[in-house]
């Protein structure tokens, strides 16, 4: 795993936003795998920022949503589907019917996540994954204990999953109990994949990332597995990480 030393979350979006605008532009149909939460936030806000300053276009990419909360419809605001068009898609020219989603809402809860991963499979797999982490070591929605063979499922959210997340909605009674995740070994299959970390949150998730052996205990952990991951952390983050 590359590691990129930042100073701040400013710092941390605008170098992945850079790493972003790169691949689209080397390759404009790009199929892009993106995440939600606070952590990505900035680095959407900076794509949007040289969206309207230097056009770079989205037109022809294709993206797939790492995750959904289960009995959330898309026009929900604490969904996933909201948070990506009003923090990206609505400002961006990205054509929305290339935009995937998990849908929350599914007749049939297996049959969504085996069409989800064979769409992604019928595209070509993602180019590019940007992921966040959650405290426990969580990817997607993946909580500790998920196997590592996983395609795209449905998890109960830990308690402390849905009490990080809970800052969103009106009480933590609103926060949904379920979600549908991209699994380990869909997310694995991404030819590249961009972890963000930011904050002093997650200062001892970083290190036990870093220092710590694979586990499913510790989903992120298999991402040492993969050839071709770049983790762009700030000070905070690496506050307990010894760097070479
Ligand atoms: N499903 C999301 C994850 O994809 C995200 O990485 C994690 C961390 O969120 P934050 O970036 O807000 O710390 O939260 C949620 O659980």
């Amino acid at each position: 795993m590359n590691i990129i030393s930042v100073n701040d979350y400013t710092e941390m979006s605008r170098t992945a936003a850079e790493i972003v605008i790169g691949k689209v532009k080397g390759n404009p149909e790009i199929i892009l795998g993106l995440a939600t939460g606070g952590t990505p936030k900035g680095m959407y806000d900076s794509l949007i920022e040289d969206h309207a300053r230097n056009h770079t276009s989205y037109e022809q990419v294709t993206s797939f949503n790492l995750d959904e909360y289960i009995g959330l419809k898309p026009n929900d605001p604490n969904s996933y589907h909201f948070y990506m068009n009003d923090s990206l898609f609505n400002h961006i020219d990205i054509n929305k019917e290339r935009t995937f989603v998990p849908n929350g809402t599914p007749e049939n809860t297996d049959e969504e996540c085996k069409r989800y991963d064979e769409r992604i499979d019928s595209l070509g797999g993602i180019d590019l994954q940007i992921l966040g982490i959650g405290q426990n070591g969580h990817i997607g929605f993946n909580e500790p204990g998920t196997s590592f063979t996983s395609g795209t499922h449905v998890v109960t959210l830990e308690d402390s999953t849905r009490q990080a997340n809970a800052r969103y909605f009106d009480s933590i009674d609103d926060v949904p109990t379920h979600a549908m995740t991209m699994g380990i070994s869909t997310i694995m299959k991404s030819k590249q994949i961009l972890l963000l970390i930011s904050g002093e949150e997650k200062a001892e998730t970083l290190k036990r990332l870093i220092d710590g052996e694979i586990t499913e205990e510790f989903p992120a952990s298999i991402l040492k597995k993969h050839n071709n991951v770049t983790i762009i952390a700030d000070q905070k983050a690496l506050s307990g990480v010894v760097m070479p």
